[in-house]
């Protein structure tokens, strides 16, 4: 019973619940007559209203009624946006170098050695989804039809990458497994048919292959290789995290003069690190290997001590068109050398501390491969939910995951233009790959949303959706004062509130290039250097 102006004074009335009616205190029925008097605290009808709406988000962490409030298993505790913007998801709306050189020294202070290796996605259900490469990966596939927003995705996956870490800690290589500008969705957009090359830029990136030129494709390979032998030589029996959680009496001192030797009692040779790539401008259009690294840092050091072993990640567009490539493709003759290489990463990438992000839009070409079968993070792009795909491509994605009736899809291999036939797919590897064929991308009633997908972790066959983040947008309109209304149902009263539409500016620069931008500069105030170019 709550009495005074304000209602603060309470007494409790201990009843027993019978009968209404019966004899009790003041009035009130059912009551033994047991009564304890509090005073409690006065706090305004605001203050009650915003303690009830931060309440109102929070969910036992384990309950029986996990399912109704959206556990693993039950509906989404916020429903996913129509579309994302990475930036919003990375909390970075306003990309500056501040921003970054606080985040990259975050990640210095907490991360166990070897540095993060972190990508937001874009919008799950209880806000950003991330991945971590180094705890859950190593390695990670995106699997998705033609115009569902795989390129995209590896955009977004690169740029979150650099926003999370120091060039010196975490380098990129970008590979365009079709050359750029391939393609459904090469049409639209800023940077639509450019495929990965719009992120160049990013002061993390040190090198770019299209894969249309043979020579550079087998110089590639063969660069890559032995950036994998360099690093097993100079780890020798030591995982990438135990070798840098050692003490490196050389780190920054000396730029790396010392080879370390003493630091790594017991480790094989050192190598020297790898050149710094020549400063030629790529020869044609069609052979785009960029040596960005020379092209940003003139005048930077040749070298960098060989303590400085960043974490690499190796992003691969239309790893399909190198696995099965297409008769009379340029890239043709050189593909089996770099999925070679990139098979070497899959196997042996973990303990050097190098990951394969792949994007196949053919898992049917795909699912055999090393690559796929090592990836523990797995995305399929649909914008359908899994009950409205067919049955046989809405599979689970994680090998170890309980498969359903999913057998039918990739039963047999097609067999490519001057490939050897190929043993009969088992149904295990049928299951392997996540996505749909060519015809899920039609949703009925209309196009599904690019960039709708589902993320399987190893230990979640049912996986997560989100919506990915878009990169490659234009940097919206500033925010103004008008207010935005919204129906909101009463259950949803506790979510966070619900974001404006945005509005690109027309023709301004893209989200990416803002980014870019920003870790370029951060970088450089950071000292923070580069690795040299593969080639
Ligand atoms: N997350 C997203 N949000 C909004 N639009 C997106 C998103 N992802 C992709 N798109 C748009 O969808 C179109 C197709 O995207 P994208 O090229 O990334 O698809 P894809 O799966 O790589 O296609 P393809 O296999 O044909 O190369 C592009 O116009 C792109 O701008």
């Amino acid at each position: 019973m709550l009495s005074g102006d304000v209602a603060t004074g309470l007494q409790i009335v201990h009843g027993d619940g019978v009968a209404p009616g019966t004899s009790g205190v003041n009035g009130i029925t059912g009551a033994t007559g047991a009564t304890t008097t509090v005073t409690v605290d006065a706090v305004s009808a605001a203050w009650a209203e915003r303690f009830a709406r931060a309440l109102a988000p929070l969910r036992p962490a384990t309950s029986a009624q996990d399912g109704a409030f959206g556990g693993s298993d039950g509906p989404p505790t916020v429903p996913l946006p129509d579309s994302a913007r990475l930036l919003d998801e990375l909390g970075l709306a306003r990309a500056t170098p501040a921003s970054l050189l606080a985040r990259w020294a975050a990640a210095a202070d907490e991360v166990p050695a070897g540095g993060r290796a972190l990508a937001v996605l874009g919008a799950g259900p209880r806000g950003p989804l991330t991945v971590d490469l180094a705890a859950e990966g190593p390695h990670a596939l995106i699997d998705g039809t033609a115009g569902t927003g795989k390129t995209e995705l590896l955009r977004s996956f690169a740029a979150s990458l650099a926003a999370a870490e120091r060039p010196d800690r975490l380098e990129l290589i970008l590979v365009d497994g079709a050359g750029a500008g391939s393609g459904a969705g090469a049409g639209a957009g800023a940077g639509a048919g450019e495929g990965l090359r719009v992120c160049t830029d990013l002061p993390h990136v040190s090198t770019h292959l299209v894969a249309t030129d043979p020579v550079r494709m087998r110089e590639f390979a063969q660069a890559l290789s032995s950036e994998l032998k360099r690093r097993a030589e100079l780890l020798g029996q030591q995982d990438f995290a135990t070798w840098h959680d050692r003490p490196h009496p050389d780190d920054g001192e000396n730029g790396g003069d010392n080879d370390g030797a003493a630091r790594t009692a017991g480790a094989a040779r050192v190598v020297a690190p790898r050149p710094p790539g020549d400063i030629d401008p790529p020869p044609s259009d069609t052979l785009r290997t960029l040596n960005l690294r020379a092209q940003r840092t003139a005048g930077a050091p040749a070298t960098r001590p060989r303590s400085l072993l960043p974490r690499l990640v190796v992003i691969v567009d239309d790893f399909d068109a190198l696995v099965a490539p297409a008769l009379g493709s340029p890239g043709r003759p050189a593909a089996g050398s770099v999925v070679r290489a990139l098979e070497a990463i899959a196997r042996d990438g973990a303990r050097l501390g190098v990951h394969l992000v792949v994007a196949s839009g053919r898992p049917d070409r795909t699912a055999d491969t090393v690559a796929v079968e090592r990836a523990a993070l797995r995305i399929a792009l649909d914008a359908r939910p899994l009950d409205a795909r067919p049955l046989n491509t809405a599979t689970p994605a994680h090998p170890t995951a309980p498969t359903q009736a999913t057998h039918a899809t990739h039963a047999t291999h097609p067999t490519h233009p001057g490939e050897p036939p190929r043993p009969h797919t088992s149904p295990a590897a049928s299951t392997r790959s996540v996505t749909t064929t060519p015809a899920a991308a039609a949703a009925p009633g209309g196009d599904p949303a690019p960039g709708r997908g589902r993320l399987f972790r190893a230990d979640d066959a049912a996986g997560t959706p989100f919506q990915a983040g878009r990169v490659t947008g234009r940097i919206p309109r500033t925010a103004t004062q008008r207010p935005t209304v919204v129906p909101l149902e009463w259950r949803r009263m506790g979510d966070p509130p619900a974001r404006r539409p945005l509005r690109e500016l027309g023709n301004g620069p893209t989200d990416l290039a803002l980014l870019a931008s920003a870790l370029q500069r951060a970088a450089q105030s950071a000292d923070a250097p580069t690795a040299p170019a593969l080639i």
